[in-house]
């Protein structure tokens, strides 16, 4: 995987814009640039600048002058790779940006793969795997919640404390395995007591730390919330309301809603991405019932539930109260610890009195408009209400990555066993095997232990010239 011969890439977005970069790494970065700028001053040879010079001249390509540019200059290992690198600023027509990179790959370079620039900076120990994984999150990003996070992974606090942890447990693992080549002696280098604290430290940690992934997760892809009712109650409506745009399809025949369709906002910089289900209604019709399956998937798959009811039917005799409230129970016995709003849609179209009714019916309702949006910001905020964003304003570490997850778990279940042996004074031997493996888990994540496969995966999903 390691090779460093010279990349190319375009670092801003394809397209037409003021001003575009584009960036070469790898160990002829210079001697390419050379042969194609000519710096305004007489002699400047790019060989021979310092590490983040910037120097203003023109891309040449034989006679011809393709760009006035501003090129900058990063020495091995100051840069973001660790390679040379050197970046043209020029200006963003697309013809101009094609010209400058056809150029230097005539020149010997080739064009990066997704995330090469991020690979070499994490294969040259610029950044651990998991400060590259928060780049591409970074990029990613579209609401506060998920910066912050995503910024406070790439600084490395997460890293650092799961490299601490492992450095501690690698001493440990030496010393146990410093005795077994004193077998003889019955030494013990390794204090029990000392070693079991530090084991109910790194379980402390981990289980913290596993825990956190219920907020990251939903911080970083977004909270799903399902939306649920009878056909034609206005789920697509009501999400078109939400999502201020017209992109559910909204129409007068029941049950056409057939497909889910799933869009996300941003509310109180928290993202929230809503689920627009096909209406829970028995039917015999066949293409309808795989949507009604999918309702029930979608509450399981959702972090909160949205009821909806249709109070003009109501009142219109078209349906049951009663049967409303059956359904709103069923869900709560099925889901007991999901959230669940209830709502009665199209009140713009009721009475105040039959409003009133509706109330002492079912206490928890909420009275809503999807067509006028009366109550939309009231619902929105409700559903804010139940992120617990706690421990992002604490600055504590989440972990938002499913692989670093993984890893947590399956370091965590071999620290359980470490610790299992040491209770019953498991021979030093077989310790250190639990040891080992919990060691491995542990150096996943910061990309200590990795292997082309999963470099390829994290980087595959970065943009190229990233
Ligand atoms: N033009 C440009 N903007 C960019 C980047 C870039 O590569 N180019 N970045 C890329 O993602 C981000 C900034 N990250 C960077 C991180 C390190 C270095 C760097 O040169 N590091 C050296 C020297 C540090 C110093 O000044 O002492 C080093 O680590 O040794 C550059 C950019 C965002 N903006
Ligand atoms: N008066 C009134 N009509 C509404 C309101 N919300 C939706 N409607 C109407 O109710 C009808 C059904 O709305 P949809 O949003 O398609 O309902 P749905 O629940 O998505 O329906 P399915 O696709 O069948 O599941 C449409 O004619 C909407 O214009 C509202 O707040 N007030």
């Amino acid at each position: 995987m390691i090779n460093n011969d010279t990349i190319v890439a375009l670092a801003t977005p394809a397209g037409a814009g003021a001003i575009a970069i584009i960036r070469l790494s790898g160990s002829e970065a210079v001697t390419i640039a050379d042969t194609c700028f000519r710096s305004v001053k007489k002699d400047k040879r790019l060989s021979k600048q310092k590490t983040h010079t910037i120097h203003l001249g023109h891309i040449v390509d034989g006679n011809k002058t393709v760009d006035e540019v501003l090129l900058s200059v990063f020495r091995n290992p100051n840069s973001y790779t660790g390679e040379d690198v050197i970046e043209v600023s020029c200006h963003g027509s697309s013809y101009i940006q094609q010209e400058i990179i056809q150029l230097f790959l005539r020149k010997g370079c080739r064009m990066a793969s997704a995330g090469e620039f991020t690979l070499r900076a994490f294969l040259n120990g610029k950044l651990d795997l998991s400060q590259a994984e928060a780049v591409a999150d970074l990029i990613a990003s579209d609401n506060e919640a998920s910066h912050q996070l995503a910024m406070q992974q790439m600084r490395g606090g997460f890293s650092s404390e799961i490299a601490k942890l492992r450095e501690e447990l690698l001493n440990f693992a030496s010393l146990i395995e410093l005795e077994l080549d004193f077998a003889e002696e019955d030494v013990e280098f390794a204090d029990r007591t000392q070693f079991k604290d530090l084991i109910d430290r790194i379980v402390f940690v981990l289980k913290r730390l596993i825990d956190s992934f219920a907020v990251g997760n939903v911080i970083k892809n977004g909270i799903p919330v399902a939306i649920v009712g009878e056909p034609n109650v206005g789920k697509s409506t009501l999400l078109n309301a939400l999502l201020n745009e017209e992109r559910a399809i909204v129409s007068d025949i029941a049950g056409t809603t057939r497909d889910t369709i799933e869009d996300e906002i941003s509310i109180g910089g928290v993202g929230f991405r809503f689920i627009d289900t096909a209406g829970i209604r028995e039917t015999k019709d066949v293409v309808e019932t795989i949507g009604i399956q999918k309702t029930f998937e979608k509450i399981a798959q959702s972090q909160v539930v949205i009821y909806l009811f249709d109070a003009v039917s109501v009142f219109a005799k078209k349906a049951s109260l009663d049967a409303i409230k059956v359904e709103i129970e069923k869900i709560k016995n099925k889901y007991p610890q999901k959230p669940l709003v209830v709502i009665a849609n199209k009140v713009d179209a009721i009475n105040d009195d039959e409003k009133t009714s509706l109330k002492n019916a079912i206490p928890e309702i909420e009275l809503l408009s999807a067509k006028t949006k009366k109550g939309v910001e009231e619902l929105k905020l409700t559903l804010t209400n139940f992120v617990n964003t706690g421990a992002l304003r604490n600055n504590e570490t989440i972990v938002t990555n499913t692989r670093h997850y993984d890893a947590l778990l399956k370091a965590l279940e071999e620290i359980q066993k470490v610790k299992y042996g040491l209770d019953t004074g498991l021979s030093g031997d077989l310790l250190a095997i639990d040891i080992r493996q919990a060691l491995y888990h542990f150096g996943e994540i910061t990309g200590e232990i990795t292997n082309d496969d999963l470099l390829g995966n994290i980087f595959a999903n970065f943009c190229i010239g990233k």
